[in-house]
């Protein structure tokens, strides 16, 4: 039995969106618990991430909507009115103060302590001069950007992914290096404010989705007027006297702008919070609720142990985290078998994923290769989603695909993708078919409304084939 007397039951480190849920749950339970931040209550996602992207792209959408459709088209004469929506992207972030979020964690019983935090012993976290000793420590510092190490670049005063959502003008022209999520995002944000964008990718777009996701949206980005390279290599990166940035790329051939985005990846944040002297070097490896491998008190929530980089999945991770805290520190039931209350399990299974670009890419669970890579037997039916007529409607060119992978064996849906505009809500009804193991015989008798995109559900079904 502890007798040792500690300033508070938990300590998390990092009041981005994960942090504040562990917090929020372990307090919930009645533990007392502090939240260390060194920049903005809310973190990443509220003021340089999620918020202000999804704003900048958001007003480019809803023009190509009205494009779209014969008789709104007509009423569109002009182009975006970039100030007004940059303006709009500042609202979003409340303008990059953290007083309304800090007030909430007031309100919620939750000490704020401003400053670095760093782990200097079991159970004890040092900010500024000083010492905060709790029963729990929960890391949630989030992730950094990864600057590859191409010749020149890092002296270019490239632009990383907050000073794109933070930016106070549009470029003419704009380079961006990375066709992952960020890239694409941003790449078609820009390119709807106005900028001349050249995207550059050492792969293709979107990676670790299903092949046709990125094969779509390079399509439509080129539609756009973005010029997508993908599987080139920069070798060397100028700014030149005239504040134009060169990038050589391995064939030989020159691309400029006016600013470079560096949107190639990030790693977590782990590098001063003092984890060396503990043992624990390298990547954080947690068990299913989260507590670092090897500790009794020490948890990584969210981002920074690398498991799914989302906001909603590292709050998800929150939720069990802080809850399965309290448990053990209040001597609870621990829950923390497959889909218990105090285990992660979804982060394996069915961690559902959002490309908030025109068309949207939206996917949940194992894309086909991964669940044959992790010896599933899996079949898969894929459908053509401006055959349906809620897509016709939306849209005079609907374009789309939607792709279920299956497992055989078991007969329940394991991953599905949806390309097409306006999919992002299409997704929660695969993320439950998964998380409920729905057998898909069962998947026939939820009916799908008419005429909405959901019909792709019932052209999927009979693509499978109808129980016998
Ligand atoms: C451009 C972009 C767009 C994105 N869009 C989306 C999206 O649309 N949807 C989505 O789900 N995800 C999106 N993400 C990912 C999302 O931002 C992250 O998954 C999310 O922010 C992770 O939350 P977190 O709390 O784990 O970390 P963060 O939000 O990074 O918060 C970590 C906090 O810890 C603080 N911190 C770090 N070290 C210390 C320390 N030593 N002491 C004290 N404080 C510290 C930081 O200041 C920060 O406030 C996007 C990411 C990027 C880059
Ligand atoms: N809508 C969302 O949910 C959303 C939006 C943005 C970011 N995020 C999260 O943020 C994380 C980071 O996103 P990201 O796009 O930075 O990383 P990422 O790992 O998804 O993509 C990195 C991309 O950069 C490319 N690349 C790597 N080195 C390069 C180089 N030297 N030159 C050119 N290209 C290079 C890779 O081939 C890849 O296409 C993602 O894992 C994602 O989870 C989510």
């Amino acid at each position: 039995m502890d007798t040792t007397t500690y300033d508070y039951d938990l300590v998390v480190v990092g009041a981005g969106p994960v942090g504040e849920n562990v917090a929020d749950y372990a307090t919930r339970r009645g533990l007392r618990a502090a939240v260390v931040e060194s920049e903005l209550v809310g973190g990443e996602c509220s003021y340089w991430a999620c918020m202000p992207s999804k704003a900048l792209l958001r007003s480019g959408h809803a023009l190509r909507a009205a494009r779209r459709v014969a008789g709104a088209r007509e009423a569109v004469t002009g182009s975006l009115d970039a100030a007004a929506v940059l303006a709009r992207r500042t609202s979003f972030t409340d303008g990059w103060a953290d007083d309304g979020q800090a007030a909430w964690l007031a309100s919620a019983g939750i000490d704020l302590v401003r400053g670095r935090g760093r782990v200097v012993g079991p159970r004890a976290v040092q900010v500024g001069e000083r010492v905060l000793t709790a029963r729990a420590v929960a890391l949630a510092t989030g992730t950094v950007p990864v600057v590859p190490p191409v010749a020149g670049l890092a002296d270019a005063a490239p632009w990383g992914t907050r000073d794109a959502t933070s930016a106070d003008h549009v470029p003419p022209r704009l380079v961006v290096l990375g066709g992952g999520v960020a890239g694409v995002e941003l790449a078609q944000a820009y390119a709807s404010l106005g900028s001349r964008v050249t995207l550059l990718s050492v792969s293709g777009l979107l990676d670790r989705e299903e092949p046709f996701a990125g094969e779509h949206l390079a399509g439509a980005l080129a539609a756009d007027g973005v010029d997508v390279r993908l599987h080139v290599t920069p070798t060397r990166v100028d700014r030149r006297a005239d504040g134009v940035v060169t990038v050589t790329l391995d064939d030989g051939r020159v691309v400029e702008g006016e600013e470079i985005l560096v949107a190639t990846g990030r790693r977590p944040s782990t590098g001063d919070l003092g984890l060396d002297a503990l043992g624990l070097s390298g990547a954080l490896r947690v068990d299913e609720t989260l507590r670092v491998e090897g500790t009794d008190w020490l948890y990584a929530v969210g981002d920074v142990n690398g498991r799914a980089l989302l906001t909603h999945q590292g709050k998800y991770q929150a939720r069990a985290a802080g809850e399965a805290i309290a448990a053990r520190l209040r001597g609870t039931p621990l829950d923390d078998g497959p889909w218990g209350a105090h285990a992660a399990t979804a982060d394996r299974a069915a961690v559902p994923r959002v490309v908030f670009t025109d068309p949207a890419v939206a996917s949940v669970g194992l894309t086909e290769a991964r669940a044959r890579e992790s010896g599933l037997a899996v079949r898969t039916v894929e459908h053509d989603l401006g055959s349906v007529a809620g897509a016709a409607l939306e849209a005079d060119d609907y374009t789309g695909r939607a792709l279920l992978v299956v497992d055989a064996d078991r007969q329940v849906v394991v991953g599905a993708t949806f390309v097409g505009r306006d999919v992002a809500e299409l997704l929660h009804a695969a993320t439950v078919a998964i998380v409920g193991e729905v057998p898909v015989d069962r998947l026939w008798h939820a009916v799908p409304a008419y005429p909405t995109i959901s019909e792709i559900w019932l052209r999927l079904l009979e693509s499978y084939g109808r129980p016998s």
